[in-house]
């Protein structure tokens, strides 16, 4: 574990809009159970997240942040009662995201097409307009907002559209319903830095005035610095710290992206420590592919999960 603060878990309360009970969450092999010496990629995670939060997620590359968020917002399966999103569990009660409710906005907007390929952009000579309009039930002040707020042009063709003007597309039509709980996994990567700078400040809104609560995983910090009410700090699949921001004093000393370097840092440090005292890599994927009886290889719409030894459904490695 990193010892950079203590960590600490806010305590159930009426106010609690997201309840983790000692979470983990591993990835299915070929036979839907957990590869076998692999460590779960979250691990034993317990934490209470008031209504109104605003929470930026942070950890390094590979420590899990993509996968909590998937796990909180219900895309995968989870211990019945391990996480709860406003009393229900988002995995087994669904109407949580088809009410809009809860919401998750993550990744690129792509899909796998026959003959093209897997992960190709969306795209399609329509109007970005219709596609707005085709949301049912938005306030038509909501929709107005959202389309100043992302600068949209409800004209644009979505065949003609940059990736950034796609990605302003994109987060309108996740944002329209009014949620009660938003999870966001890096978002911004492709917006400029005044189309960033008001998606922030309607995000903070939104939980100032609504009590909505969001949990944002990014590794750009840029105007950051005074968004977060909470700091959630995620290593190795362990959550090593969360802490509301008013009482991280070297938060105010060093500023945000300043700590988050100092953590990174003694993360990578603790980790090669234990990397070499153990004298091999710890994690079981490490080894050579060829000593391992499965392995997995990561999840595609359509593909298999994992390989057998031997079989002739394994992704190429060199
Ligand atoms: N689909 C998958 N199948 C199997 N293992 C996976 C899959 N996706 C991620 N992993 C494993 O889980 C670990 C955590 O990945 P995850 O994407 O959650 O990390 P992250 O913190 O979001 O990383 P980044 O900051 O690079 O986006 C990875 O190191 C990888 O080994």
């Amino acid at each position: 574990m990193v010892a950079t603060t203590q960590v600490s878990a806010q305590s159930h309360s009426e106010d609690t809009v997201i309840e983790v009970q000692d979470l983990s969450f591993s990835y299915p092999g070929i036979d839907g159970r957990p590869l076998p010496g692999v460590p779960p990629v979250v691990q034993n995670m317990t934490v209470s997240i008031a209504r109104g939060s605003r929470c930026l997620l942070i950890g390094p590359n590979g420590a899990g942040k993509t996968t909590l968020l998937k796990a909180l917002a219900g895309k995968h399966m989870v211990t019945q009662g391990s996480v709860l999103v406003a009393d229900h569990s988002p995995f087994h009660h669904t109407e949580l995201t088809t009410s809009g409710d809860l919401a998750y906005l993550g990744g690129n907007w792509v899909r796998d097409i026959a003959f093209a390929g897997y992960s190709i952009p969306l795209q399609g000579d329509f109007p970005a307009g219709r596609m707005i309009d085709g949301v049912p039930g938005v306030p038509a002040e909501r929709k107005a907002l959202l389309t100043k707020v992302l600068d949209v042009d409800p004209e644009w063709r979505m065949h003609r559209v940059s990736d950034g003007q796609r990605r302003r597309v994109q987060l309108l039509l996740g944002l329209l319903q009014p949620f009660k709980v938003l999870f966001l996994d890096e978002i911004t990567v492709d917006l400029d830095v005044l189309g960033r700078a008001d998606l922030l400040a309607f995000l903070q809104d939104e939980c100032e005035q609504r009590h909505a609560t969001i949990i944002y995983a990014t590794h750009i910090f840029d105007g950051l610095e005074s968004w977060p009410t909470h700091l959630i700090y995620l290593s190795g699949g362990r959550l090593q710290l969360f802490a509301p921001t008013a009482e991280l004093p070297e938060m105010h000393d060093l500023g945000l992206l300043k700590l988050v370097e100092r953590w990174l840092r003694k993360g990578k440090q603790q980790r090669k420590q234990a990397e070499q005292q153990a004298g091999v890599k710890q994690h079981p994927e490490a080894r050579p592919v060829s000593a391992l009886p499965q392995w997995s290889n990561g999840y595609a719409p359509g593909r298999l999960t994992s390989s057998l030894k031997d079989s002739s459904n394994a992704v190429m490695r060199m």
